[in-house]
């Protein structure tokens, strides 16, 4: 687990109602608990505090800890500087508290003379997760003030001690991190308190996850991912055009690749057509095709592009030579299921319902959703690549990890979300998304839309609908 997923974790967090002052509370009482744990009670402690949320969980602590001990906080920076609500709340609480004592620091020359020997335990809640570049004043002096009472108070960090990673830093006897161990620490000893995490947090996926997926929208035109969509057959052209769509609200150039027979029934000028002669794909199109890849991000294959053997022959020939990340699709799928051995090497989803997994893979995914898992995971392993069963929950998993999506509704088995979906996840590889994230924020952003949708029009709605919300679901998780 990484630090970026500290704020994934708590925005999704949010979004299943654990309020951020309810997190603040428990880190603080965490905190506090594991002091009186190692230290006893009737201790004079000292806490400096940050002005962001490492500093109101200091809050936090002087507060749990002043109940039986004999408390001071100190403000390291100028109270106004407090952002957040949590922390502005657990202030205005100490403020009103008369057995805590509270001195205000604002810069480096108030710190300087400070003697902290009456103090058995000191707390360092100045930095943590916001820390950003080297420490500034009057931090830093905080920090080399704590440093001088090195061995002879006990020195306890929050979260992580400040000025980590860099060489000023507090020379903790340990840290206590939240709920659990981030792979970046090292070189400080760890103690863990839980804060009221639930274990869905690992794989449910929220606005969070949506957030770090579009975080790379840059300003500049063509910046923003450029993507292939190649689709259609002498019998279906809607499903290549709702990929590309969907595909172009987020990223900035969506190729559209289709027969010239069903590209003619296409005018939409979001997207740029790519005809190829005749009424479906075969395999003199394959090194045309593989010319277009080379100046797109990703490609999706499949949407509509129907089950001719020819066809499938020049869907092998493509995603065999193609050096692209790959969402495979549709009858997509049906062509490479006659030899997954093309995959090998190859960064790509395949997005399956039920019946196309079983025609992959030869068997249908049972049971309940940790059953269905772990058939997801063993056969995301052995092909080595990322696998999106969907159904009532989407299921992702690319071998090691999985993440599964709840948002979407029955009205959702209209004819062609799938090609939205597919649309999404080759937006998101455009992006430079994994294709774990990006087909995990794909199913969440494309059953939202759906889910918008059935808000306005109840649930008999067209795909055509649910590619059009794919903006409104982005902003309203983006604003999340
Ligand atoms: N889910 C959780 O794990 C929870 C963690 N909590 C605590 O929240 C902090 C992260 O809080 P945040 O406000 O994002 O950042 P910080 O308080 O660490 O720092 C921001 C603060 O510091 C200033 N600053 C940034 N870099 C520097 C620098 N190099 N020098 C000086 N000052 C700097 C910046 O201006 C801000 O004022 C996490 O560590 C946990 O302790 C939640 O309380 C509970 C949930
Ligand atoms: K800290």
């Amino acid at each position: 687990m990484k630090i970026e997923d500290v704020y994934i974790w708590d925005i999704n967090a949010k979004w299943l109602g654990i309020s951020p002052f309810q997190l603040m509370e428990n880190a603080g009482a965490g905190v506090a608990r594991i002091i009186e744990e190692k230290f006893g009670k009737g201790l004079k402690v000292a806490i400096f505090c940050g002005t962001g949320n490492n500093g109101g969980d200091g809050f936090v602590i002087a507060r749990h800890l002043s109940f039986e001990n004999d408390v001071t906080v100190f403000l390291v920076g100028d109270e106004i500087k407090i952002k957040s609500e949590e922390a502005k709340h657990n202030w205005e609480i100490l403020k009103k508290l008369d057995f805590v004592k509270i001195k205000t620091l604002k810069d480096s020359t108030q710190i300087k003379g400070l003697d902290l020997a009456k103090f058995n335990v000191i707390v360092d809640a100045l930095l943590g997760a916001g820390t950003k570049g080297e420490l500034r004043e009057p931090i830093k002096s905080a920090v080399e003030k704590i440093n001088e009472y090195s061995g002879k108070a006990r020195i306890v960090s929050v979260d992580l001690p400040t000025g980590y990673p860099s060489s000023v830093k507090v020379n903790c006897d340990f840290a206590v991190t939240f709920q659990w161990d981030k792979e970046e620490y090292g070189g400080f000893e760890r103690i863990i308190a839980k804060i009221g995490y639930p274990k869905e947090l690992y794989h449910l996926i929220g606005p969070g996850d949506v957030k770090f997926a579009l975080r790379k929208k840059g300003e500049h035109k063509g910046q923003n991912g450029k993507l292939l969509v190649i689709g259609g057959s002498e019998d279906y052209f809607g499903a290549p055009y709702l990929a590309a769509k969907a595909a172009s609200y987020i990223v900035d150039l969506v190729y559209l690749a289709m027969p010239e027979y069903s590209a003619r029934r296409i005018n939409d000028p979001d997207l740029i057509l790519r005809p190829f002669n005749g009424e479906n794909f075969i395999e003199v199109h394959v090194k045309r095709a593989l010319e277009l890849s080379k100046n797109v991000d990703a490609v999706v294959i499949g949407p509509g592009i129907g089950q001719k053997e020819e066809t499938k022959k020049f869907v092998r020939g493509f995603v065999k030579q193609c050096e692209k990340p790959l969402v495979i699709d549709a009858d997509g799928l049906k062509a490479i299921a006659e030899d997954l051995n093309i995959l090998e090497g190859k960064t790509f989803v395949l997005t399956p319902h039920a019946g196309e997994f079983k025609i992959l893979f030869g068997e249908k995914p049972e049971g309940d959703l940790i059953e269905k898992v772990r058939i997801v995971m063993e056969k995301a392993k052995q092909i080595e690549g990322t696998i999106l069963l969907k159904g009532v929950y989407d299921i992702i998993s690319d071998g090691t990890t999985w993440k599964y999506n709840k948002t979407g509704n029955r009205g959702m088995t209209t004819g062609g979300t799938g090609d939205v979906l597919s649309g999404i996840i080759g937006g998101l590889l455009a992006l430079g998304n994994n294709p774990l994230r990006a087909s995990a924020v794909g199913a969440f952003l494309t059953g939202f839309a759906g889910d918008i949708v059935k808000e306005e029009m109840g649930e008999n709605y067209t795909a055509l609908e649910v590619a059009k919300k794919v903006p409104f679901a982005i902003k309203w998780a983006l604003e999340f």
